[in-house]
């Protein structure tokens, strides 16, 4: 197969306040976020001034990857273009074609497999090649990469450098506390060919880290972020809870380390840096923040040797067990059922 561009696909954020209503819109999209939950967000973005970090993290990783191509010698020109903000992948495609782009490679911004973190980024190409219409470029959507060196690295780097940071008098009583994203329960159940995959890849990227970071020190693997109404359950325990619980059974310190995410983008800033820290602060429980691999060379060089395995010119690298792929099932992660909005 001959790739004649690269496309980094992303979530996509805010940046000014009068683009916080429409973006939260434009990501729960008759999914019936009840809109006391948006008013809510709103109210987080509006903390960081109605600009989500996300949009100048995925401009600074494109222009890492950028570096990284030329470095070496990977000759594609690279785009970018998001599921619920601009750039629009939709817009991005349509001058990828006017540009004579047949068919890239596409990188998202997830790690993981399940329908938010994966098979939405399928349907995001599929709608905007629909909307782009004939003479649409293709884009094949690079593999996941949960337990990838380049990934489960500097992950493992951002521990060890967050345990610096706690008392090591009290080492004996600090706990790491690896957190994703929740996401509905039948959402976890349906992820994958066979189901769970969202919960299994995770749980994997955690013991690597944990074995790699402090393998002397107990773990666990918890939620953030959870929004949706409340009769629908999501998966749990919540971060906040969860500290409460180890306070209570002696815990004194805690290391937070994101690896469902790969930036520290807002629900990293400002469900763990404010939120959870002030949980912590309350039960007089030591915090210390692990960063996401943001623009780290070890992920940045991850993306290019992706690129690279697709056009057969590397072999894949891999920590863990699971089996990975590169074309997903087309039936594998459903979308979760419509629901009206409350
Ligand atoms: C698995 C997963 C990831 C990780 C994989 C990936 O990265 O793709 C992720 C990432 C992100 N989620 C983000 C923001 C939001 N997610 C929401 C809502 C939801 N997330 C869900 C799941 C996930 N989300 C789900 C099942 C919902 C319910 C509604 C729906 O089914 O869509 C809402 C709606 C309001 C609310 O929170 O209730 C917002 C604003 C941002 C941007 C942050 C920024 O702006 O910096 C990022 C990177
Ligand atoms: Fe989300």
């Amino acid at each position: 197969m001959v790739y004649d561009a690269f496309v980094l696909l992303s979530f996509g954020g805010p940046e000014k306040p009068d683009d916080v209503m429409p973006f939260l819109r434009n990501v729960v999209r008759g999914r019936g976020v009840p809109d006391e939950r948006l008013a809510e967000v709103a109210e987080h973005y509006m903390h960081f001034g109605g600009v989500s970090p996300i949009n100048q993290q995925c401009r600074d990783l494109l222009a890492a990857i950028d570096a990284e191509f030329a470095a070496h010698e990977v000759g594609l020109p690279t785009y970018w273009g998001n599921r619920n903000w601009h750039p629009m992948l939709a817009d991005t495609l349509a001058r990828m074609r006017d540009d004579g782009v047949e068919h890239a490679l596409g990188f998202a911004t997830s790690a993981y497999g399940g329908y938010s973190s994966c098979k939405q980024y399928w349907e995001d190409i599929a709608a905007a090649r629909a909307h782009v219409g004939p003479r649409a470029p293709r884009i094949a959507k690079l593999r996941q990469f949960h337990d990838d060196p380049g990934f489960v690295g500097p992950h493992t780097e951002a521990v060890t450098t967050a345990l610096a940071e706690l008392d090591p008098a009290r080492r004996a009583t600090t706990r790491l506390v690896f957190t994703a994203h929740s996401i509905p329960v039948t959402m976890a159940e349906t992820a994958g060919p066979t189901g769970g995959r969202y919960n299994a890849q995770l749980e994997e990227t955690a013991r690597l880290v944990h074995a790699a970071a402090a393998a002397d020190l107990p773990y666990d693997l918890v939620w953030q972020s959870r929004s949706g109404p409340p009769q629908v359950p999501w998966l749990e325990p919540d971060i906040n809870d969860h500290l409460e619980a180890l306070a209570a059974k002696g815990v004194t310190d805690v290391v937070v380390s994101p690896i469902g995410f790969v930036s520290d983008h807002l629900e990293v800033i400002w469900d763990l840096d404010n939120e959870a820290k002030d949980t912590a602060e309350r039960l007089g429980l030591g915090y210390a923040r692990a960063v996401t691999p943001g623009v780290h060379p070890d992920f940045v060089s991850m993306i290019r040797r992706l690129v690279q395995e697709r056009t057969g010119d590397r072999s894949r690298e891999s920590l863990g067990t699971l089996p990975i792929w590169d074309v997903c099932p087309a039936d594998c992660c459903p979308p979760p059922a419509r629901r009206k909005a409350s």
